[in-house]
């Protein structure tokens, strides 16, 4: 078997991490599929260092070997907070009234990526395959390409991927996607956002999609294709067995004393549209005030890239407006809004996903969501609740049956909380039941196998990609 080697922008392994956090589905993932798989993770530290030295760091956590470089305060401010999360994220999120284009976090964002090409290059080694993770990583392999790595590279887009009539906004918009096709393979979450890419490509360089969806390009077959992620199902089950999880329920359903419950749990990010959710929550309070003292919204949101102006800034808003839906609905006993600034262990997740009659994830655009996935994993099979799931998150192409929201209207979010209240267990367990088998079948495994066979060149007929190009 090949070994892998995956790069992503952060290397987050649980136990080194401290367990607990913000650490976002990409780790969660990522953890998950080189514990089975013999290779290494290559990224950044999370450190900063004055001067870079590309020192690489080794390690050996859960079964996991890590290879990780500390950047300088500059490369982290224009590179990171800068084109990724300043530019790139708003941009693939369909914000660009949040994007901004600064010359300089261009060029910090090439630097970062020549330095993760030159300090990852002497860990490669013939056979293996290069898996790269996420936009903040574009050009990587095509600076692979240019100091002679031949292995297959591949490349999975976590995030959504804008029409192009947005991505036309970004300055040297076509260099970027240029780049791009020194990969392999380009995976994304969803068929829309392949779509969006395919459109792209066709529209703005002029070239050919195949009846089968691949793009001849200077020579070589690239595979675009949606590659779905999912859940670690088995460690998630595991987890929601144990007696931290247990712990949790149990604590969660005591301080609710009967209450109905709704949970979201979110990183602070403007793409989760946590404000049109507390402003739903809010039109709910006041559209059926018979029952408004009987539901109760916790919403974990632990804090996320906060040296960007604008996650200080939903920060604030959501500050304003729990303080307003809580002003106006509750009493002396009684607060319709928990809203918590941190992160959570899984396992304890887990018990809170369990002991919730309602999963409310409605983010206004996201590549995935993983919380959805793990609230249905959570729930008891006997008495599952409800999940509520925004249509523009990825997951909705696969969680059909869970209760289809556009989190825009503050009116159909509402109306599908009181549905979800009002349905009958039967319906419950119907749903439940189809969304536990898409949670179940299509899990990181499921994810990590079809992505590792296309990125070895594997066609559905068992040929490999040269084979068939020969
Ligand atoms: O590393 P951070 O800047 O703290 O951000 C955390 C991660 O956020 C994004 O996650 C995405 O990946 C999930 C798993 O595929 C997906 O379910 C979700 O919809 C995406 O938002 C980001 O893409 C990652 O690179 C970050 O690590
Ligand atoms: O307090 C928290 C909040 C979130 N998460 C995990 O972070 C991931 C969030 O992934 P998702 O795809 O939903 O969104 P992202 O943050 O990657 O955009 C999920 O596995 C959550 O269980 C966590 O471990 N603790």
């Amino acid at each position: 078997m090949s070994r892998l080697i995956v790069i992503s922008n952060r290397v987050s392994v649980p136990k080194a991490a401290g367990a607990a956090g913000a650490q976002g589905g990409l780790a969660v993932a990522l953890n998950s599929a080189l514990r089975e798989h013999r290779g290494i993770w290559f990224g950044w530290s999370g450190q900063e260092t004055e001067t870079f030295t590309g020192h690489l760091n080794m390690q050996r956590i859960d079964d996991v070997t890590t290879a990780t470089i500390d950047l300088e305060p500059q490369d982290i401010d224009e590179y990171y907070n800068g084109y990724a999360n300043r530019t790139l994220w708003p941009l693939f999120h369909y914000r660009i009234d949040l994007t901004e284009y600064d010359r300089n976090f261009g060029e910090g964002y090439e630097r970062v990526n020549a330095r993760f090409a030159d300090s990852v290059l002497p860990l490669i080694e013939p056979d293996d395959l290069v898996w790269v993770h996420d936009y903040h990583l574009l050009p990587l392999g095509s600076l692979l390409r240019q100091k002679g790595v031949k292995n297959r590279i591949g490349l999975f887009l976590h995030t959504p991927w804008p029409p192009a009539r947005l991505l036309v906004s970004l300055p040297f918009h076509e260099r970027l996607v240029g780049s791009m096709l020194e990969y392999d393979v380009i995976g994304f979450q969803t068929t829309e956002w392949l779509g969006s890419f395919l459109h792209y490509v066709e529209k703005e360089m002029g070239l050919t999609i195949n009846e089968d969806g691949t793009i001849d390009y200077d020579g070589r077959r690239i595979v675009a294709r949606a590659f779905p992620i999912g859940i670690d199902y088995k460690e998630f089950v595991e987890g929601a067995e144990s007696d931290e999880a247990q712990e949790a329920y149990d604590h969660l359903k005591a301080s609710v004393r009967g209450r109905k419950m709704l949970i979201g749990v979110d990183r602070l990010d403007y793409s989760k549209g946590l404000g049109e959710r507390f402003e739903s929550f809010g039109r709910f309070l006041g559209d059926y005030p018979d029952i408004a003292s009987k539901v109760v919204l916790l919403q974990i949101a632990p804090p996320s890239r906060g040296d960007v102006a604008s996650y200080q800034q939903i920060r604030e808003d959501l500050e304003r407006k729990t303080g307003h839906i809580n002003g106006a609905h509750a009493d002396v006993a009684f607060v319709p809004i928990r809203y918590v600034n941190r992160g959570y262990p899984r396992r304890q997740l887990a018990g809170f996903y369990r002991a919730s009659d309602i999963g409310l994830v409605t983010p206004l655009r996201d590549g995935m969501n993983l919380v959805a996935k793990e609230y249905v994993a959570a729930q008891n099979p006997e008495y599952p609740g409800v999940l509520i799931l925004s249509q523009f998150a990825g997951a909705a192409l696969q969680l059909t049956d869970a209760l289809l929201v556009n989190p825009h209207s503050i009116d159909d979010v509402s109306e599908a909380i009181k549905q979800a209240l009002d349905m009958p267990l039967t319906e419950r367990r119907q749903r439940h039941e189809k969304l536990l088998a898409s949670v179940r079948d299509e899990d990181v495994v499921y994810w990590r196998d079809a992505f590792v066979k296309a990125l070895f060149g594997e066609n559905a007929n068992g040929n490999s990609a040269k084979e068939e190009l020969a």
